[in-house]
């Protein structure tokens, strides 16, 4: 059976183990063909275990370093601070340069949610967004084309931004709308409307169900439905716990190879394995915005949490614009500058829209 990616769960007799050997397992114990290695089932349960315990601690310890609390009590990372800063100059310190490096070119804003647009708190649902902030995001639209790229259920992600003329990417992106415009023909009200991972709904909603009930003796442990993906929140858990609570959500996930996990900020979230992330979700988005193969648009994306390092890749690799790290810590990333927190955020999306308002005023005044 085919696995998803870093799973070690094994049907029909055969597993692929992280160590790259395909195992043959079976009751009457066949010759091992040429190249491949015969072990015991016992053995191989053992080292499923071994494998599957490393990987919840491995879990663990990852969504700890994505979500460091005390920068002092992280020495290497206070260390760390100065040369990261060198190499991830605040967006704020630059901002004449990046205007500079955008000269001739359409910038186009991609904004994740929680942690760039909201301060992150503790209850998921109450990660509102402030008036100032959506007055900035609803004057920046105005300014450049710009897109809400979240985690979120698109429809949920909306109900905290509320401004229609944005284009929303829910769902890590496989829930994607664009605002609505009157089409001429039909006069009906169109969008770009596209979502990859339709056929997962149904599992989807199973394995929501199936992680409420099997979390629901962790106290603080909480589970968010975001439609095409989930997220199993750690926040309010005691750290104590969390190795407990990685378990959980590996014993109900054993069971569907096509479904992953990735981790973010104190966050666990589960996936359809398709080929679709952040990333693509950019690149999807700039090409209905009619930049496709264009060489003078410039996209920038601002995003706080590893699934946002999708798209930063894809800036970088394209060598088109770039991506913003928000992080008050050094975070291995692919983001060439960095800001620290939502109100940075809203200070970069001020000066952008200033700087804006004023290149089209000084180009109307020197047309007179
Ligand atoms: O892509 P994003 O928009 O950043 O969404 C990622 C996750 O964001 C939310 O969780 C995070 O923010 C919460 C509210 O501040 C916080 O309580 C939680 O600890 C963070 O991980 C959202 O609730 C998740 O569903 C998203 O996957």
């Amino acid at each position: 059976k085919n696995m998803g990616a870093g799973q070690n769960v094994f049907n029909d007799g055969k597993a692929v183990l992280n160590m790259s050997i395909t195992v043959t397992v079976s009751a009457q114990k066949p010759p091992a063909p040429h190249g491949y290695i015969s072990i015991s089932r016992k053995k191989l349960l053992q080292n499923l275990e071994i494998n599957t315990g490393a990987r919840v601690n491995a879990w663990v310890d990852s969504m700890r370093a994505s979500s460091p609390t005390h920068i002092k009590s992280t020495p290497s990372l206070s260390d760390d601070q100065g040369s990261w800063n060198l190499h991830h100059p605040s967006a704020l310190e630059m901002f004449e340069q990046i205007i500079e490096a955008s000269k001739g070119k359409q910038i186009a804003m991609f904004l994740d949610y929680d942690g760039t647009l909201s301060p992150i708190v503790e209850d998921p649902d109450r990660a509102f967004m402030s008036k100032k902030m959506r007055k900035t995001v609803r004057k920046l639209a105005k300014c450049f084309p710009t897109a809400i790229v979240s985690g979120r259920c698109r429809d949920k992600v909306y109900k905290f931004v509320k401004l229609a003329e944005l284009y929303y990417a829910g769902s890590h992106g496989m829930d994607i709308k664009g605002p609505e415009k009157r089409s001429k023909s039909t006069k009906d009200n169109e969008s770009v409307l596209f979502q990859p991972a339709s056929e997962f709904l149904p599992m989807i909603d199973e394995v929501y169900k199936q992680l409420v009930e099997t979390t629901k003796s962790t106290p603080g442990a909480k589970v968010e439905n975001n439609k095409f993906c989930l997220s199993v929140h750690f926040r309010c858990v005691d750290e104590k716990k969390w190795s407990e609570l990685a378990q959980q959500v590996r014993s109900v996930l054993k069971e569907y190879p096509k479904l992953r996990l990735t981790q973010g900020r104190k966050v666990l979230e589960i996936r359809p394995t398709i080929k679709w992330d952040k990333g693509k979700a950019l690149e999807f988005l700039l090409e209905s915005l009619g930049f496709a193969n264009c060489t003078d648009v410039f996209p920038v994306y601002i995003g706080d949490d590893r699934t946002d390092e999708d798209a930063f890749k894809i800036l970088r690799d394209r060598g088109q614009g770039f991506g913003i790290l928000v992080s008050k810590f050094p975070k291995e990333t692919s983001a060439s500058y960095s800001l620290q927190e939502p109100d940075e955020v809203m200070d970069f999306l001020r000066r952008l829209v200033e700087w804006k308002q004023l290149s089209v005023q000084a180009r109307a005044q020197s047309r007179m």
